[in-house]
């Protein structure tokens, strides 16, 4: 892929541009195949390609610059605005709203954060984009000073904005290296951005977590929901479930499922989208996913797992792995993690793998794994 601003090294975050996207794919099967070596039962399924460019779902952009001339993209190692509004990864429908951002930082006069100074008030604006066009944007301020600016302009704002956006202002008083605070208030009436991935409704939360390749999230949800199907058990729990992506394509009829995560946040998404599913066998907790497991009392027929970059406990591994649990299906974004808790899981055979690519132009990606309980 071209980028101008990876030639002239404004931004290196796409660390793989220059390899062609089918090598970069390769890579990262061979990364995968080399990583997951110690388990030779293991099968490889054709790796799921992404849009080399626009897959984006979600652009985290930095402000900086000043009100008349805002930079909208990353800070550089010295802490000054690199702008990068025509980043190629970045949904094309995102990238054609930074203008639009630009021209309401201008209007309010909204004054930029300088990181080096440690003075100013727009640190962040960070845009998600559903499938459905809608978007969900998120100022983020240092103080209330802007507040009542933005609130006030909502109307001609959400003008600009494609039907059924939702708009929110988060504070971030401290001078850290993070995207976003504790503090989020919602403007819109509507809460929620809705997407619709495999005909499944799917609602996000400002703080909640979305997988950032929409194509490639519905693409893991299906393969999920195939091996569950395959084996059609009765009752499945969607551990570190989010707003629920894998329990809610795999719940039916007969089947009994649960979501288990921390933020509560998410937890209220996914039972948003469980209703409206008229799901009454789909149910989400916000818990600790060791915790639950530990204390459950009864364990069901399969488990999904899809954890952070760290894995899953070695406490949660134990417990599985002592369990009578016939299948398990763990979806990584770290082989690394994920080869050391597959060890932990000595009475499982991991039997057939898929890289998924989420994260194009980067050596990242995804990577899901069925395994079946040993006989006896
Ligand atoms: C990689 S995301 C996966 C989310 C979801 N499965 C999806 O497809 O979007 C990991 C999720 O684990 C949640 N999480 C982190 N630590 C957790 C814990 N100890 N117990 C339960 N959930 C946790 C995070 O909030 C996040 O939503």
């Amino acid at each position: 892929m071209e980028c101008l601003y990876f030639s002239a090294s404004r931004c290196r975050s796409c660390t793989q541009m220059t390899l062609p996207y089918a090598r970069q794919l390769q890579a990262k099967v061979e990364d995968c195949q080399h990583q997951l070596s110690g388990f030779g039962s293991l099968k490889f399924l054709p790796a799921q390609a992404s849009n080399e460019q626009g897959f984006r779902n979600k652009a985290k952009m930095v402000i900086s610059g000043t009100t008349e001339e805002p930079t909208i993209g990353i800070l550089d190692a010295d802490g000054h605005g690199v702008d990068l509004r025509n980043c190629g990864v970045i949904a094309p429908a995102l990238r054609s709203l930074l203008p639009v951002i630009e021209r309401f930082i201008k209007e309010l006069k909204l004054i930029p954060y300088n990181v080096p100074k440690r003075k100013g008030e727009l640190k962040h604006v960070i845009l998600t984009m559903s499938d459905t066009g809608a978007v969900m944007v998120r100022w983020v301020l240092r103080t209330k000073k802007h507040f009542v600016a933005l609130r006030d302009s909502l109307p001609q704002f959400l003008e600009q904005l494609p039907h059924h956006s939702v708009v929110s202002v988060n504070f971030l008083p401290e001078h850290k290296a993070v995207l976003e605070g504790e503090e989020e208030i919602i403007l819109t009436r509507r809460s929620t951005l809705e997407f619709g991935l495999n005909g499944v409704p799917m609602h996000l939360r400002p703080q909640g977590f979305f997988q950032t390749n929409t194509e490639i999230a519905a693409a893991l949800y299906r393969q999920a929901r195939q091996w569950i199907d395959d084996v059609n058990p009765e009752s499945v729990w969607d551990l570190y479930s989010g707003v629920g992506g894998f329990a809610l394509h795999c719940a039916g009829e007969d089947r009994t499922v649960y979501g288990i995560e921390t933020s509560t946040e998410a937890v209220a998404a996914a039972k948003t989208s469980a209703d409206s599913l008229g799901l009454p066998d789909a149910h989400f907790v916000a818990q600790d996913a060791t915790e639950f497991a530990l204390n459950a009392g009864w364990a069901p027929d399969a488990v999904i797992v899809n954890p952070p970059r760290r894995g899953i406990s070695a406490e949660l591994s134990k417990w599985l792995n002592e369990s009578d649990i016939q299948h398990v299906i763990y979806s990584s974004c770290n082989a690394k993690s994920l080869a050391r808790d597959l060890e932990r899981l000595g009475n499982y055979t991991p039997q057939v793998a898929r890289v998924m690519d989420m994260f194009p132009q980067t050596d990242h990606y995804e990577v899901i794994v069925k395994l079946e309980r040993n006989a006896a």
